[in-house]
């Protein structure tokens, strides 16, 4: 389809249906609310916007283009300079002119998770606009209380709901273990479930709803692809097979993209979300670990290490068996971890101060060795 003869066929009402009907349940969902669109991205837009663009979904992310998705399909948009500058990544919403299909603007975000690029020195937006996660853990070898602590800083920071999935429940004797071991995040709702089974994902459904969208975070081969497949009856993503011998996955997902469910939820299965670096998620870790803020403010020292000082509320609830060493060290581990992206982070950004100062001032140097008579 061309893209004009796309703009030319849509309608103008923005997809939130107001068909009087109170009830949410029973109330029908519009196609653009089946893509994820909601009232907090409608009241950002002006009237003549109303009128003159149409909101469309970034889908996937390709090297030099966009794959969108709005009322009446599929666009592919150009990741011209313009829109480069945004920073699109996939969940984001654009507004682009109904007649031209030209690039307006991007809405301002829900949510948006980030991590520590690869190789530490920049940060990398992953995805924005996301409702929930779903926090995938094998019950096997693989199964990490400090990597689902990474990942709730991750889902609190952002605002998100956040649910773990234990997989391959087929595959373990004893899933009470696993359950006894998530004592310590209390309320976190928890499933357990068999990927490769219908029956057994179907009571995920409660946790995607029409309209809400959901990533995938987990490690490698734990089956969030799997998940994925099963959940939506097709094969949308491609699944690994993974090694017995350490219970490791082979990198399987090769895209990062949203995935439509037939009922209007989407899922995002992306490869930046399975090992990151934490950055910018201080409140997130905070609230993760409450419990242990709490209790070092009952600490004699205010500035205590929780080690071997005198009067330490961590080492006696540790002591006494209520507390975790673990979770301590974890604690611990994620602040350093925060500490130091900031540092790298702010030595960067001066360091580009620096750099452009100096480029400047050669610049200056330059044309006052061809003009001398200017200052
Ligand atoms: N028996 C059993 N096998 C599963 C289950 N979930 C996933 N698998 C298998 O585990 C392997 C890895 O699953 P994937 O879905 O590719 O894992 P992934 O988390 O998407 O991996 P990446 O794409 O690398 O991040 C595949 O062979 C799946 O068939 C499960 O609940 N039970
Ligand atoms: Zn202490």
């Amino acid at each position: 389809m061309s893209k004009s003869h796309f703009f030319r066929r849509s309608v103008s009402r923005h997809g939130i249906q107001s068909a009087g009907l109170s009830n949410e349940r029973t109330r029908e969902v519009s196609p653009l609310e089946k893509l994820g669109w909601k009232p907090f991205f409608l009241q950002q837009l002006s009237f003549e916007e109303l009128e003159q663009t149409l909101p469309l979904r970034v889908m996937a992310v390709h090297r030099n283009r966009l794959e969108l998705a709005g009322e009446q399909g599929i666009v592919s948009l150009p990741l011209t300079a313009n829109v480069a500058l945004n920073m699109p990544t996939v969940g984001d919403w654009l507004l682009l002119q109904r007649e031209t299909a030209h690039f307006e603007r991007m809405l301002n975000r829900s949510s948006q998770f980030e991590r520590m690029a690869p190789g530490g020195q920049q940060v990398q937006m992953i995805a924005a606009n996301v409702d929930s996660v779903f926090i995938v853990s094998s019950m096997n070898e693989d199964f990490n209380l400090s990597r689902i602590e990474r990942y709730l800083a991750l889902a609190k920071e952002s605002g998100c709901r956040p649910h773990l999935i234990l997989s391959k429940a087929d595959l373990c004797e004893d899933h009470s273990l696993f359950l006894q071991a998530l004592r310590p995040f209390g309320e976190l709702p928890v499933a357990v479930v068999n990927s490769l089974d219908k029956d057994s994902v179907v009571q995920l459904r409660l946790w995607c709803l029409p309209g809400e969208t959901i990533a995938l975070l987990g490690s490698s081969g734990v089956g969030k692809s799997t998940l994925l497949n099963t959940l939506s009856g097709e094969p949308l993503a491609e699944t690994g097979e993974i090694r017995e011998a350490d219970s490791k996955g082979r990198h399987t997902t090769r895209k990062r993209s949203l995935h439509p469910l037939s009922w209007g939820a989407l899922l995002l299965d992306s490869p930046g979300m399975r090992e990151f670096g934490l950055v910018h998620v201080e409140g997130g870790l905070a609230q993760t670990f409450a419990d242990l803020d709490e209790l070092a403010r009952e600490c004699r020292f205010s500035d205590c290490q929780h080690q071997s000082e005198p009067g330490c509320a961590v080492q006696k609830a540790i002591a006494n068996g209520s507390m975790e060493e673990r979770r301590l060290q974890n604690w611990q581990k994620l602040q350093r971890e925060l500490c130091r992206n900031s540092h790298t982070l702010a030595q960067k950004r001066a360091g580009d101060r620096a750099l452009s100062q100096l480029y400047r001032s050669v610049q200056n140097q330059a044309r006052l060795r061809k003009y001398p008579g200017e200052n």
